[in-house]
């Protein structure tokens, strides 16, 4: 199978690695928007930037410059931005594709979160499958999510994925294109419960890093993740996502591997919040994108559109935007009315 990864950060650098270790023998094309970081990526054969001691398999091939000839023989077409850049992305390569009529490959994104709306704007933040339904509708589309950390990925640690689309065909072709060796692919169809629990588990990672970062207990920290599994699943079900989604890989699964692993991004943001560092300095410390700190107002929005209530994503929003210290936060969330489960 051909296929092209566009977009060479962490992830999508594992994911390019992952696909061209597979045993069908896929010929995989890792596209850099940043052409000297592509020269330097080629030269070292290892992605220094964004997935440093990692090297990259002979296999694999790097490009950069215009994808136009990568994107006409492509059998299916992998988007490594964060969400922030997927309607740019879809955009520019939709005519091309879209030109191919039924040849057209399956487009998958590996982005988790939801669009920022422009600051003044009422529109409400997007699901990256409400962007490319906005963008390029009749494009065969799908999300790949789970559990996984790029760097276990690029390793070849056992790591299972969520393959969603609604067309049988795009599920299979990521199956053919991905399971394999220490990776297992489970296809769903619920594409917008598969999402939800993408974006807001970004979110609870930041409050679970939170509560880490204040020493507030083991007790603690697991109570946060079930009313954080809790409010996830009221929204996904809100937005017409499926219960058992929640109860899978890209539910409570990737809930629990970002809340409590020292890889996550979001986690660290949260524990540098404990510390009452500031929040331009942390983003600028991490060098990656932290989904979590871009959706979760999104994330609040869209609940509170939907008369759900999400606590836990409320308070992060709260001290995102600096109308709270971290420790008044945790105070907020124990001074609320008793609830029922
Ligand atoms: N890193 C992981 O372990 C992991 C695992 C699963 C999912 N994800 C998700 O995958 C997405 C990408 O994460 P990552 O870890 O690769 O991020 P990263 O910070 O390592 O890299 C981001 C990449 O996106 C590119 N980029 C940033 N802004 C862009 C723009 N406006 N236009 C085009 N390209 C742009 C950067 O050049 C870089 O190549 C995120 O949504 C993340 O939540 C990451
Ligand atoms: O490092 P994070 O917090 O962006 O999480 C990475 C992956 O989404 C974990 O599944």
């Amino acid at each position: 199978m051909n296929i092209v990864v566009l977009g060479g950060g962490a992830w999508g650098t594992a994911v390019a690695l992952a696909a061209a270790q597979h045993p069908a023998g896929h010929t995989v094309t890792l596209w850099l928007r940043d052409a000297a970081q592509a020269t330097a990526t080629e030269q070292a054969r290892c992605n220094q930037r964004y997935l440093p001691d990692i090297a990259l398999p002979p296999a694999l091939r790097i490009a950069s410059g215009a994808p136009d000839a990568l994107l006409a023989r492509a059998q299916l077409v992998v988007l490594g931005t964060p969400v922030a850049a997927l309607r740019a992305t879809l955009h520019t390569i939709a005519p091309q594709l879209s030109a191919r009529g039924a040849d057209a490959p399956p487009v998958v994104w590996l982005c988790k979160g939801l669009e920022q709306p422009p600051e003044g704007h009422l529109s409400p933040g997007l699901l990256p499958h409400e962007i490319q339904q906005s963008v390029a509708p009749a494009l065969p589309c799908g999300v790949l999510s789970g559990p996984s950390f790029a760097q276990e990925v690029a390793r070849q640690q056992p790591t299972a994925l969520v393959a969603a689309s609604a067309h049988a065909p795009v599920r299979q072709r990521l199956l053919e294109a991905f399971h394999a060796n220490a990776l297992r692919v489970y296809a769903n169809d619920d594409v917008t419960g598969v999402e939800v629990g993408g974006a807001v588990k970004n979110v609870l990672a930041i409050a679970t890093g939170v509560c880490d970062g204040l020493q507030l207990g083991l007790n603690a920290r697991a109570a946060l993740i079930t009313r954080g599994l809790a409010e996830m699943t009221r929204l996904g079900l809100a937005l017409g996502g499926r219960a058992e989604t929640f109860r899978g890989l890209s539910g409570i699964g990737d809930l629990v591997l970002t809340a409590t692993g020292g890889l996550s991004r979001n986690r660290t943001v949260g524990l540098m919040l404990a510390e009452d560092q500031p929040l331009p300095a942390i983003l600028q410390s991490l060098g990656h994108v932290a989904e979590g700190v871009y959706c979760a107002r999104a994330v609040v929005q869209r609940a509170a559109a939907l008369g759900v209530e999400m606590p836990l994503s409320a308070a992060v929003v709260r001290l995102l935007d600096g109308q709270c210290s971290a420790r008044e936060l945790v105070h907020g969330l124990l001074s609320r009315d008793p609830a029922r489960e």
